[in-house]
């Protein structure tokens, strides 16, 4: 069928061409591009007198440099002094030096003779040239450099600093703190610019060095730049454009943190989505900082008086303006802090005896049933639902689905987790916070992707109170001030100190500012591993407005449940009935399902070193090379090939190195080697019978 031509067809069609067409000139081509040309353009006409003049001027400063160099002879006495001849040549350098002032002002005295007889000969016309001329090369020596590409792989050319501050200062500060020796350089890659309250700069470091030295020695830097350690951020540059040679450097004008403090911008906001990162601080340069919450979770630590409830209710202020997320608040600090959230909350508790923490595992053993039923119902959605075995946005929101976000906030966990009062799980005796602390492992394991977001605050970060394998699974830290390294190292994580994290060394006047370790991505972007933040101010009055408006809108929403709805609490799980609470993923394994009895090899070898560790609950993954050395003198080949024909087949996954970092390696999941097992005893017992 032919289209008729109406006039909108011709004039859209005429654009095409225009658009198009190579005859039309690039500029006239009726796209955006012709439109931002003219902009840019009219906005570089308008821009251009400041910018000359702002030229001009950095050209004089420079010149003024050169000039003083120039004069007191640097150069000459610098290379004595570093001779250790400075006392010998003095006497030479000073007569140089007095020579060239001598020259200096011969030439004001001949400049100023040359421009009078100009001004006689050509009037002030002729002057006025001279200084269009001069302000024309000062122009071109202030101009502003883009930076230098940087090191390139293999070094060559000169080193050039291009720095309208002396450059000297910093590489001289460099020396001083021993990052640079007296022959080896920096190479300014990004010049120094002003950046919040401060300025930065990104340099090259000599092939020879490392950027995560730099970082580990900020506080020697800061010392040879004279400014406080807490005004020197120190950042290795990563990813895309960074190299491990790359610093980022920002020095503050004055102590970041002595200004008031910023009140969070959720007190102002009508409702949010748990699924954002919530709005946590600001770095120091001034810049926010979001923090994700979903998929993970979240440490908290600090000496008492730093910030740690502030900080946890800030975490959790997102989830309460989000009326599809649900809350469980226990306070173990027992005060009115976190008071406000029973109006949202699903579960509530404030407390610190041993009831109470019978209800915290009660909440926990709950919490570990839903993990498992939500894996369970997950497992049936179809994979445009559900692409993997995770929990998302529109999964969360869906009724019918019933599995919202579900954030469990527990300050002072220090009190559950340390107390001693005996319990019988599956007849095993222990003790009620070493439950505790096994079921919060659990959870922090599995939760995140089944949507359970953990929030732990505690004063004591030591081993003995926050178990070694909670802490592994913590995916995010945050820790406040804190006593020494070894606790900024418990919170943040083994070596962190070494790396130039150590929290211990924030000041006590410095509320509410810690080091933020995020799991993941946080809004600044590129590959940070720790950061330090200011926690945004918020105090009691402003955290029950968010919770007021929290309730209202679970209250439109008809979502209030729980205890917020004032449905009354379950009671509380005693020692006696906590055993016959356990959840199926708590309980050991029946007697005699991981041991190696009737099971062929090399399968009853991997059941006899694992034990109970295959059960569910216990180990997700276990390496080849560790089984392989567990088994002896067994073929690597021949072990592959006989497992892979019982159907577990060798995966790569992440593990922990003795270095504190992770690495990738070959090896089998337990859920596999599980139904391996489970399938050899079925097929023998059917041989058997
Ligand atoms: N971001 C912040 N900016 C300024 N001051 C803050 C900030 N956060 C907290 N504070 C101050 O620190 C004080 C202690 O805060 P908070 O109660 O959260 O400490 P805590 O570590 O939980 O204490 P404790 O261990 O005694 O429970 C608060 O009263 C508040 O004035």
């Amino acid at each position: 069928m032919s289209q008729r031509m109406t006039p909108e067809g011709l004039g859209a069609r005429l654009t095409k061409w225009r658009s198009r067409s190579a005859v039309v000139p690039l500029p006239l081509r009726p796209t955006t591009r012709a439109r931002r040309l003219l902009r840019d353009g009219t906005a570089e006409i308008l821009r251009s007198p400041a910018r000359f003049l702002g030229a001009v001027l950095r050209g004089l400063v420079t010149a003024y440099r050169s000039w003083r160099r120039w004069v007191r002879v640097r150069d000459y006495a610098d290379a004595a002094r570093d001779a250790g001849k400075f006392a010998d040549k003095f006497t030479e350098i000073r007569a140089l030096s007095f020579f060239r002032w001598k020259v200096t002002l011969g030439v004001i005295a001949g400049a100023g003779l040359a421009l009078a007889v100009l001004h006689a000969v050509h009037g002030p016309s002729g002057p006025w040239c001279v200084g269009a001329v001069g302000a024309v090369a000062l122009a071109a020596l202030g101009r502003r450099g883009g930076g230098l590409p940087g090191r390139r792989t293999v070094l060559a050319g000169p080193r050039i600093l291009r720095w309208s501050l002396d450059p000297q200062v910093l590489v001289d500060a460099f020396r001083d703190a021993k990052l640079l020796g007296n022959d080896e350089t920096l190479r300014l890659v990004e010049r120094a610019t002003r950046a919040g309250e401060g300025w930065t700069i990104t340099v090259d470091l000599p092939a020879t060095r490392k950027a995560a030295d730099v970082v580990k020695n900020r506080e020697a830097l800061a010392s040879a730049l004279a400014v406080d350690e807490v005004q020197l951020i120190v950042n290795r540059v990563r990813g895309r454009g960074g190299h491990a040679g790359r610093v980022a450097l920002w020095v503050a004008d004055r102590d970041p943190y002595s200004t008031p403090p910023t009140r969070t911008p959720l007190v102002d906001a009508e409702q949010w989505d748990v699924w954002r990162p919530v709005p946590f601080g600001r770095d120091p340069q001034g810049s926010r900082v979001d923090l994700p919450l979903v998929w993970t979770s979240l440490l908290i630590g600090a000496i008492p008086r730093q910030g740690k409830t502030f900080a946890a209710r800030l975490a959790v202020a997102g989830a309460v303006l989000d009326p599809h997320a649900r809350l469980y608040v226990a306070d173990f600090k027992a005060g009115k802090d976190w008071d406000a959230a029973g109006q949202v909350a699903h579960r509530f508790l404030a407390g610190d005896d041993t009831d109470d923490v019978f209800a915290l595992l009660g909440w926990l053993i709950e919490l570990i049933s839903e993990v498992q039923g939500r894996y369970r119902r997950m497992r049936t959605l179809d994979d445009t639902t559900c692409p993997e075995s995770k929990l998302t946005p529109a999964i969360s929101r869906d009724d019918a689905l019933n599995m919202p976000v579900t954030v469990l906030v527990v300050d002072e966990v220090q009190v559950p987790l340390e107390n001693r009062t005996s319990i019988t799980v599956e007849g095993r005796k222990l003790t009620t916070g070493e439950y505790v602390g096994e079921l919060l492992t659990w959870l922090a394991k599995k939760g995140p992707a089944a949507g359970i977001v953990l929030i732990l605050a505690t004063q004591r970060p030591d081993s003995r109170t926050i178990p070694s394998g909670l802490r592994a699974v913590l995916g995010s830290r945050f820790a406040l001030r804190v006593m020494d390294w070894r606790d900024s190292n418990m919170v943040l994580g083994e070596q962190m100190n070494t790396r130039g994290y150590d929290s211990s060394r924030l000041l006590a006047a410095h509320k509410g500012v810690g080091i933020l370790r995020p799991d993941g991505e946080i809004s600044q972007g590129g590959e940070v591993l720790a950061l330090t933040v200011r926690t945004y101010y918020l105090p009691n009055e402003d955290w029950r407005t968010i919770c007021a408006r929290g309730r209202q809108l679970r209250g439109h929403a008809g979502r209030l449940t729980g205890y917020a709805a004032g449905h009354d609490p379950d009671p509380p799980l005693s020692a006696a009935c906590a055993e016959a609470a356990v959840p199926e993923a708590r309980k050991p394994a029946r007697v005699g399902e991981w041991t190696p009895e009737g099971l062929p090899e090399p399968l009853a070898s991997v059941v006899a070193h694992l034990g109970d560790e295959l059960g569910e609950g216990g180990r997700e993954f276990v390496p080849t090379a560790e089984l392989v050395a567990a088994l002896g003198d067994v073929d690597p080949k021949r072990f592959a090939r006989t497992l892979a024909e019982l159907g577990c087949r060798p995966v790569r996954d992440r593990v922990a190195d003795p270095k504190g970092g992770v690495r990738q390696v070959r090896g089998y999941l337990a859920a596999e080697l599980r139904t391996a097992v489970r399938q050899s005893r079925t097929d023998g017992s059917a041989r058997r019978r």
